[in-house]
């Protein structure tokens, strides 16, 4: 770790621990300061007052003797004490008799006055402000009388007691700066040696860990911290390790569930479209199956063609077509001559082989996409001719029975000693009023009864059984 780097923990350490340092330091030391500075000042008042017991006696004796040389030798000497800046002396009037230094006038202003008695105004200020002590000039004779003879005046200022105060003051910073700086400087130490570079080592294992790829040799799996005394970190790298390595075994699990996954997704994704192509194959079947249904339950067991339902629907249909397009509609019935006796004859079997036949037949003889041949029931057969007249149906059904007369289908009960078919037709034009479907079938029925009286073996049409439409009449020319 950069221990000075802007944003390390030393830093961010140091920044609060200096900043509480400063402002605990500078509250102190304001506090030192005005204590110091009260009890300089109490000294240098001390000092000032015990110079009476120095120089009172001289002084007095000088000036009882009017001795001004040592007056003034005194007094150049009493101003060149340090906490001293000016003494004066006064005769009992209180006239200014000498002076040396800075002191107050009579009329309370501040001079100098220097070795030669010149005396010039001082800048009066904070720094400047005066303190002094008047001690009264005593002197005693031989005859034990005391004389007073004036008094003397010793000044000091607040720039004494600040300079000393300050010099004081410089001693104790310089001496706490040099304490400070060993002991940050310490702390530093310290504090990179047992913090910063095991919480850098840690940082930077932790950050090269890449759990998606937790096999990779060059990566390191574990940290172990330097030193025999174990401490906070060391529990901190132990945690790590074994978190990582918690991390790594459940990665490695959740890699092997997530191939597992993908297989069995592959595996379901296989079985969904083999399900698809079952579903769709059943599906295939079950359409087949059900247009197997549907053609069976349209189709004879017996004959193969078209059944009754299949013939209901049929004309359902083209009657209603017949309507729409206005077209004419034919049906015909049809019945296999003398039948009962075929059967009795020839047996039940032989009879069924006949009606296929029959069918066949018939089936073969329609050619038209609108032409219907079905089995109505039991030897009975019935054709559906759309847009067909009667004329045409009856040429349609006689074919038919031009057809199977040909087959010559040996009938030793019928007089013509073969099997034939009698057929009646009847047509209409459904869009007509009072054309009824069941009128329509009524007249083919009529139509088939009518041929067999007639002899069998023939085709009869039924007469119109709808009057068509009034014409309109026509428009005089
Ligand atoms: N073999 C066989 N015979 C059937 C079938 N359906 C009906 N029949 C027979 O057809 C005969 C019909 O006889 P009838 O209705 O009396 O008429 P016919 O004998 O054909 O006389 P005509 O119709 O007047 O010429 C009956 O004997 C029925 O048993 C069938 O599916 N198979």
């Amino acid at each position: 770790m950069n221990l000075l780097s802007k944003n390390s923990l030393a830093v961010h350490l140091l920044r609060i621990i200096f900043g509480s340092y400063f402002l605990v330091t500078l509250i102190v030391t304001c506090l030192q300061l005005g204590a110091e500075y009260e009890h300089t000042q109490s000294g240098v008042d001390n000092e000032l007052r015990a110079m009476d017991l120095t120089f009172g006696a001289s002084l007095a004796s000088s000036t009882w003797r009017f001795q001004g040389d040592v007056q003034k030798a005194t007094l150049r000497g009493i101003s060149n004490l340090p906490v001293v800046t000016g003494v004066k002396i006064e005769d009992p009037q209180g006239r200014l008799v000498m002076a040396q230094g800075n002191i107050v006038d009579h009329d309370g202003r501040q001079i100098h006055v220097d070795a030669e008695g010149q005396r010039s105004p001082v800048r009066t200020g904070f720094l400047n402000a005066a303190t002094s002590h008047r001690f009264p000039i005593l002197y005693r004779d031989e005859h034990g009388v005391t004389h007073d003879i004036g008094a003397w005046t010793v000044y000091s200022s607040r720039h004494v007691v600040i300079q000393k105060v300050a010099y004081g003051f410089t001693l104790i910073l310089i001496n706490s700066v040099i304490k400070t700086l060993v002991l940050w400087f310490i702390f530093l130490y310290v504090f990179n040696r047992w913090l910063g570079r095991p919480i850098t080592r840690l940082s930077g294992f932790v950050r090269r860990q890449d759990l998606n790829r937790p096999d990779l040799p060059d990566s390191p799996q574990s940290i172990d911290l330097p030193g025999k005394k174990r401490h906070e970190l060391h529990f901190l790298a132990d945690a790590i390790n074994a978190m990582l390595a918690n991390l790594r075994s459940h990665t490695i699990q959740n890699r092997t569930l997530y191939a597992q996954l993908e297989q069995e997704k592959e595996s379901l994704r296989a079985l969904n479209k083999s399900l698809e192509l079952r579903i769709a194959e059943r599906t295939r079947d079950l359409a087949q199956a059900n247009e197997q249904l549907r053609s069976l339950s349209l189709t004879d067991g017996l004959t193969g063609i078209a059944n009754r339902r299949s013939f209901d629907d049929t004309l359902d249909q083209e009657w209603r077509r017949s309507v729409r397009h206005g077209k004419p509609l034919t049906v015909a019935f049809i019945d296999v001559d003398w039948f009962k006796p075929y059967n009795d004859h020839y047996g039940h079997v032989a009879g069924d082989a006949v009606l296929r036949q029959v069918a066949q037949t018939m089936r073969d003889t329609v050619c038209r996409a609108g032409e219907t041949v079905a089995r109505y029931g039991g030897e009975e057969f019935a054709v559906i001719a759309a847009d067909t007249d009667g004329e045409q149906g009856v040429q349609i059904v006689q074919r038919m029975c031009d057809a199977i007369h040909a087959l010559a289908l040996p009938h030793a009960g019928s007089t013509l000693g073969r099997i034939t078919i009698s057929g009646g037709v009847a047509s209409c034009i459904p869009a007509h009023p009072g054309a009824r479907l069941e009128s329509l079938l009524q007249a083919a029925d009529a139509a088939l009864y009518q041929a067999k009286t007639l002899g069998r073996n023939r085709v009869l049409l039924a007469p119109p059984f709808v009057s068509p439409p009034p014409s309109s009449p026509p428009s005089p020319a």
